[in-house]
């Protein structure tokens, strides 16, 4: 007998190892089969390594060994205020895991004014990108009317942008254009991750113009009378919605176990605009 697996005798490693056998049962029965012992381990290891590298995975990839670099505000030595260029930044909340930074009086009243005020005319129920097909839908999650800018499309939101990226130490072109959403009385934006699930099929489209979203800033644009906040369901962390504030989030990994599930929930008096800024990976085209 050869002593060399044949595809055969790795096939039905694999189906023996799928029907539950224990390894030292397969290894046995290759032995009573005229296996050597050497050769059948050997035969187990590379067939089983690759059958379960090619699985798809259901829990966390191991972080790499250099920690992947995220938009990050500069906060060594716990500074009260972030300079952000042309504006001193207020650090209201500052949470590790999930990273989430509360960003106090990053946005003039009149800075709020003119987004709320450019955006409005332009306004549609929103739409979510689809990874199912790499297009965008609707989404019966998310009953907000929004639209996006063009990246340095006003001089407002050109002067938003690079404090944003000075604030973040993330490159400019990195970021796709400004979304503001609005929301009347009852309407919210469900529990959701903002990276694209890569297990989805539209997903590697949609990548393509960018990579994937590593974080998301979330801007108030007005006070909402009652309800409206974004919350963290994964750790109960609920961020008032305050006129010219925001809130920072990143996610080093397209997974839940970066607890950045969040959502807009239900205004339930008056009304909510936020503008939001996603940041890619690589340049947003
Ligand atoms: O409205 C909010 O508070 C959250 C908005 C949001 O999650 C998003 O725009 O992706
Ligand atoms: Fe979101």
């Amino acid at each position: 007998m050869s002593q060399v697996a044949t595809p055969e005798l790795q096939q039905w490693i694999v189906e023996q190892a799928r029907a539950g056998c224990k390894p030292e049962a397969v290894l046995s029965a290759m032995i009573q089969a005229g296996w050597r012992e050497d050769v059948a381990i050997a035969a187990m290891e590379a067939t089983l390594g690759e059958h379960l590298a090619a699985l798809p995975r259901t829990t966390a990839p191991e972080a790499p060994a250099e920690p992947k670099r995220l938009p990050e505000p500069q906060m060594t030595g716990h500074p009260r205020q972030v300079d952000a260029g042309d504006r001193l930044v207020d650090i209201v909340i500052n949470m590790q895991s999930p990273r989430v930074v509360v960003f106090g009086n990053l946005l003039s009243d009149e800075e709020c004014d003119a987004l709320i005020a450019d955006a409005e005319p332009r306004l549609k129920r929103s739409l979510t990108v689809e990874t199912q097909t790499g297009g965008e839908a609707l989404n019966e999650a998310r009953t907000s009317d929004g639209m996006f800018f063009r990246r340095g499309e006003t001089p407002v939101v050109e002067r938003i942008e690079a404090r944003i990226a000075k604030l973040l130490n993330w490159p400019l072109e990195n970021g796709e254009g400004l979304q503001v959403l609005h929301y009347r009385p009852g309407a919210e934006y469900k529990p959701h991750y903002d990276y694209f699930n890569p297990t989805e099929p539209g997903t590697a489209k949609i990548l393509q113009r960018g990579g994937q979203r590593v974080g998301t800033l979330v801007m108030y644009l007005n006070d909402p009378e009652q309800g409206g906040g974004t919350t963290f369901p994964d750790v109960g962390l609920e961020v008032a919605p305050k006129r010219g504030n925001a809130v920072f989030f990143a996610y080093d990994r397209p997974h839940p176990s970066t607890k950045s599930l969040h959502g807009g929930a239900p205004v339930i008096a008056g009304e909510k605009w936020v503008a939001t800024k996603w940041l890619r990976e690589q340049e947003f085209k």
